[in-house]
């Protein structure tokens, strides 16, 4: 027992801050958990006995390692990748892989803390992991992609492995990444396995992995509206980013009857006060999966409005949002023009993408918001399920994913409820708390039970 008393919030903090200088956005992720399980193991002591949330938030390995790769030009270019393994007490690390000019060590150990609790929100055994690497995908060929994955795998492969960690993909890690990876994997080690989440049909692959992150997000919305006998039809959504998660957001939004009229990338957002439809989404598919081009050109082809210099589409009026681009988009400020402008429910499908402030604006105003780690893992749970047909050497069929899919998000949701329920005749939740007591939780018994490692 190495302390006499929980700390208070703020002790806490202030000890993770010394430990961690210069890592705001992990310290951020730790902040918004510390704030909703601290009174959880004051009243459960056995917790606060086992130092979990002290261990949870010291990450269980941090590798980081030098990619050289070469131009079209014959430049040879030097990179910098990273693994954040941070915990593996319910099953092997698990995460995606970021390759953007931001990445850092900090911003791996967010994603890699909340990828823990996400994992196990998912019911499923999978620990909580991150990597990537500070490499700009943004006007590369496909011959110097194809050279920096083979690089980045050159030293990743050691640590890695079907049993130990699965790494997948995210922000500029798509299929085509998640291909040239594997099969440099698959020629160093000369082993076919699963150690790759994410891949083609065609080598392992899972049914509706592409579009189980935004999919999710949305049932998960639609989950939180039928709580409080609400449906998403009608209502219009603002959504941001137009990458991965974004366009099956908008995809499940339009099948759900809602009208999606935002999208957006780092140079700005489109708004379509038409609605974006199936057609428009078709397009934008092609614009950023085929064609690696610009949003903006959205608004050109079809005549919708375009707001430049990096402008996120918050201050469009709208009921329902979700933010599928990047950490921090949404400020204090943002939410309180969209708490003004109507909007009853948040769905994170990003990692982190609303600010501590205004994660605590919308809790003030109680209306419905999903927290990243319970609404976005869909995706790490159709991986899951990816992990166990490699294992099997087997694929199942696409309508037994959608069912599994959307049992998933059901039972985060229903974790969510019994965790973050106000009770005494209220109907409000609180998605914060219930998913990080729910997420602490599973983790946190299978830590004590594996004892002091
Ligand atoms: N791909 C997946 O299965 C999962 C992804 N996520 C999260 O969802 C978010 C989006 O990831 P993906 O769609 O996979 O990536 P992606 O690379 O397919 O798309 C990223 C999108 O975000 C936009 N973006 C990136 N940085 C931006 C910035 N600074 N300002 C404005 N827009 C920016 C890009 O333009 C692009 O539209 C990330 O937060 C990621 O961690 C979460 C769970 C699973
Ligand atoms: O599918 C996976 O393993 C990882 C997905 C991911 O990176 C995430 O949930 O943020």
């Amino acid at each position: 027992m190495t302390r006499d008393h929980v700390p208070s919030l703020a002790e806490f903090i202030d000890g993770l801050d010394k430990r961690n200088p210069g890592q705001p956005e992990f310290i951020q992720a730790v902040k918004e958990v510390a704030e909703s399980v601290l009174g959880y193991i004051k009243a459960h002591p056995k917790y606060h006995d086992h130092q979990i949330l002290e261990r949870m938030a010291e990450p269980d390995r941090v590798v980081s390692f030098r990619v050289c790769w070469q131009d079209d030009e014959g430049n040879v270019r030097v990179n910098r990748g990273y693994r954040v393994q941070n915990n593996n007490a319910i099953g092997p690390y698990k995460g995606g892989i970021r390759f953007h000019p931001s990445v850092n060590q900090g911003i791996l150990k967010f994603l890699a803390f909340e990828q823990t609790f996400k994992n196990a929100l998912t019911g499923l055994p999978m620990g909580g992991g991150k990597g990537g690497s500070n490499f700009n995908p943004k006007g590369k060929s496909d011959a110097e992609i194809m050279r920096f994955c083979q690089g980045f795998m050159t030293e990743l492969y050691r640590h890695v492995g079907e049993d130990t960690d699965v790494p997948a993909g995210d922000i500029g890690v798509g299929g085509r990444e998640i291909g040239y990876m594997f099969g440099q994997y698959k020629r160093i080690t000369n082993r076919y396995v699963g150690v790759l989440t994410g891949k083609g049909m065609e080598y392992g692959g899972s049914p509706i992995r592409v579009e189980a992150t935004g999919y999710g997000a949305v049932y998960f919305l639609q989950d939180m509206l039928k709580h409080v006998d609400k449906s998403p039809e009608g209502m219009v959504a603002i959504v941001s980013g137009s990458g991965n998660v974004a366009q099956h957001a908008v995809e499940k939004l339009l099948h759900l009857g809602a009208k999606p009229v935002t999208m957006s990338d780092s140079d700005g957002f489109i708004y379509d006060k038409n609605g974006i439809d199936e057609e428009k989404l078709a397009f934008v598919k092609e614009l950023k999966n085929k064609r690696r081009g610009r949003i903006a050109e959205y608004a050109e082809k079809f005549g919708a409005e375009f707001h430049g210099d990096g402008a996120t589409p918050w201050r469009v009026p709208g009921q329902l949002a979700v933010p599928c681009a990047t950490q921090n988009e949404v400020s204090g400020e943002d939410a309180m023009v969209m708490l003004k402008n109507g909007a009853i429910a948040v769905s994170e499908g990003a990692n982190m993408p609303c600010t501590l402030q205004a994660v605590h604006q919308f809790q003030a105003a109680k209306i419905l918001f999903a927290p990243g780690k319970a609404a976005n893992a869909g995706g790490v749970g159709v991986s899951g399920l990816e992990m166990s047909q490699n294992s099997a050497r087997i694929t199942w069929k696409e309508d037994e994913l959608q069912r599994l899919l959307r049992d998933i998000m059901q039972g985060i949701h229903d974790r969510c409820v019994k965790y973050g329920s106000e009770g005494e005749g209220s109907r409000y939740v609180d998605y914060v708390k219930g998913a990080n007591i729910a997420g602490f939780v599973k983790v946190a018994d299978a830590m004590i039970a594996q004892g002091v490692v």
